[in-house]
């Protein structure tokens, strides 16, 4: 049986209002360490006791309503956050999109940025420089003209532009897609569906969030629904979207 390339084991990870100790350097440099209360006891579980396992070459679609813990398994995954709870384990580098500036930092232009996240990804500055060209080309024509002002200045869709065309450069085994595709432009959607048939063609494994059906059918062989925090089907894409648009199971 082919050893999985993600394995989580109960899992799950509680916020609690003011915590440091589970938010990564990254975490906290990219989302402030903001927390909420909404039960006044001070912390809630968004993701609790999630068990699965996913094989390499796998394309995995996450599906939910909004606010659901989607986003916070990818940082799971990506160990932008650790689990209070179980545990999991990630064999493989892990290329994640998990937001639309792809954690850039909005003083820096767009070049330096291309920069920073590229080596904070592993690309060597050789790795850079022969990729450089072929990163500003697919992000198209108004990042390449922009690509020494502030990425603070960039309309949402040549974030993701951007960021997007680093990502997909990297070689590591796993792929983290979240909602981002939604942003872009239809030219741009289009190269993103190029690039990560490219990818799966290649063999890597995708992780996906969307709450596009087209989006999801498309890529993803499997589905997983997760509910209120909790993994509630996992099995066909279809599987986890009928349940999605239909009565909720009870857990
Ligand atoms: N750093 C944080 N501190 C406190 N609460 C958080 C933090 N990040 C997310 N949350 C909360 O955790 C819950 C799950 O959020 P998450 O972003 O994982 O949901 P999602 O399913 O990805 O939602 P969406 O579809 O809207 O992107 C939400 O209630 C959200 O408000």
């Amino acid at each position: 049986m082919t050893e999985p390339i993600i394995s989580a084991r109960g899992l799950g990870v509680r916020f609690v209002k003011g915590r440091k100790r589970n938010l990564r350097l990254r975490e906290a440099f990219m989302f402030g360490g903001g927390n909420r209360n909404p039960n006044g006891d001070g912390s809630f579980w968004p993701l609790r006791n999630l068990t699965f396992d996913i094989v390499p070459g796998e394309a995995v679609g996450v599906i939910g309503k909004n606010g659901t813990g989607k986003s916070t398994l990818l940082k799971l995954i990506a160990g932008v956050l650790i689990p209070d709870e179980g545990s999991i384990a990630v064999r493989g580098r892990v290329a994640p999109l998990l937001e639309l500036s792809a954690g850039f930092s909005g003083d820096l232009s767009g070049r330096e940025n291309l920069q920073l996240v590229a080596t904070l990804h592993g690309l060597s500055k050789a790795q850079i420089k022969a990729k450089f060209d072929e990163i500003v080309n697919f992000a198209g024509e108004q990042v390449e003209k922009s690509l020494d002002t502030p990425v603070r200045h960039y309309s949402s869709g040549m974030k993701v532009r951007l960021g997007f065309s680093i990502i997909s450069q990297l070689n590591h085994p796993i792929l983290l897609v979240d909602e981002v595709m939604a942003v872009g432009d239809t030219e741009f959607r289009l190269k993103c569906y190029d690039t990560m048939e490219r990818l799966l063609r290649e063999g890597r494994t995708l992780i996906l969030v969307s709450h596009n059906e087209g989006d999801l059918t498309r890529f993803c062989t499997r589905g997983l629904f997760i509910n209120e925090g909790h993994l509630t089907v996992d099995g066909s894409v279809q599987a986890a979207l009928d349940a999605y648009k239909g009565p909720v199971p009870v857990v």
